[in-house]
């Protein structure tokens, strides 16, 4: 039938069925693939729509833009991939929550291959390598105001952005899926996250859907519930607590 037939399957398995070679083609080796690219996928997905939520209880002025957004993109192109594209403070809104909570204090682990390690220009050799994603997100030097979050602080200059350009030229560089060396909650360079587009597109489409269809509040007005530590990794406070309403208007 060749690589191709009608009916084929267009999922993960039959993706790695198509370039599993040896004993990477056996269902154990297949298996442990998928709970791996599940375990990659779910908890950081989960945790970053969380830290959405507790962001936008606390910061309850982001709201009523975002519905207006919304509303008025999707009756322009309905609840299609386009209209996502085009909500630009959701994405700015994702964007700030992921920047001021990445999963952890420290990201991208790289194993030096070197047998002579990685030497810093202080002389300093290292055979680990972690980027200190948290620390960077915070610097004054990166962000204006840095701790603070403005969650349409990009979504300005992206309009302007787009305003003056060909959008068939050139991309937005500050988007939630951008990765850049001040923008690491999806890593950076060759390992960056490749899940990052569906992530961004299920992060807005659910959010997308949360503030047209409902308010909501913090359980104590303006307080955002405590991050938990667990090693080096920073989660969402699991007791958390958040009111929702459906809509009244
Ligand atoms: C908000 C959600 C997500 C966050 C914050 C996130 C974050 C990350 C980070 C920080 C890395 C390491 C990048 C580096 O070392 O430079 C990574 C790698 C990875 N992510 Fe995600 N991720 C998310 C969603 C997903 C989803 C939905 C999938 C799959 C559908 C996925 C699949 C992967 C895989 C396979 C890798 C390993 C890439 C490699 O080593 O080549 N991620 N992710």
């Amino acid at each position: 039938m060749g690589p191709d037939w009608p009916g084929k399957s267009n999922d993960l398995i039959s993706w790695y069925l198509e370039i599993a070679e040896g004993e990477e083609r056996t269902a154990p080796a297949l298996v442990l693939r998928i709970l791996m690219t599940n375990f990659a996928a779910i908890h950081t997905s989960s945790m970053a729509f969380t830290y959405a939520l507790f962001e936008l209880a606390a910061h309850p002025e982001h709201l009523l833009p975002m519905r207006e957004e919304v509303e008025s993109v999707v009756k322009k192109q309905g609840w299609s991939k386009a209209a996502l594209n085009s909500m630009v403070k959701v994405d700015s809104f994702l964007r700030e929550s992921q920047r001021l909570n990445p999963g952890a204090t420290v990201e991208m682990t790289r194993k030096v291959v070197a047998k002579e390690g990685f030497r810093f220009t202080d002389g300093i050799i290292v055979a680990l390598v972690y980027v200190t994603s948290r620390a960077i997100h915070y610097d004054e030097v990166n962000y204006e105001n840095s701790t603070k979050f403005d969650g349409f602080r990009v979504a300005q200059e992206r309009v302007e952005y787009t305003a003056n350009h060909d959008p068939s030229q050139d991309i937005f560089k500050r988007q939630m899926i951008t990765t850049a060396v001040d923008h690491l909650p999806f890593g950076n360079g060759r390992q960056a996250c490749p899940g990052r587009f569906f992530a961004a597109t299920e992060l807005k489409a659910m959010l997308a859907h949360l503030v047209v269809n409902y308010d909501i509040k913090a359980e104590v007005e303006g307080v955002r519930p405590p991050d938990a530590m667990v090693s080096l990794r920073i989660t969402p406070s699991p007791s958390g607590k958040l009111c929702f309403r459906k809509r009244m208007d």
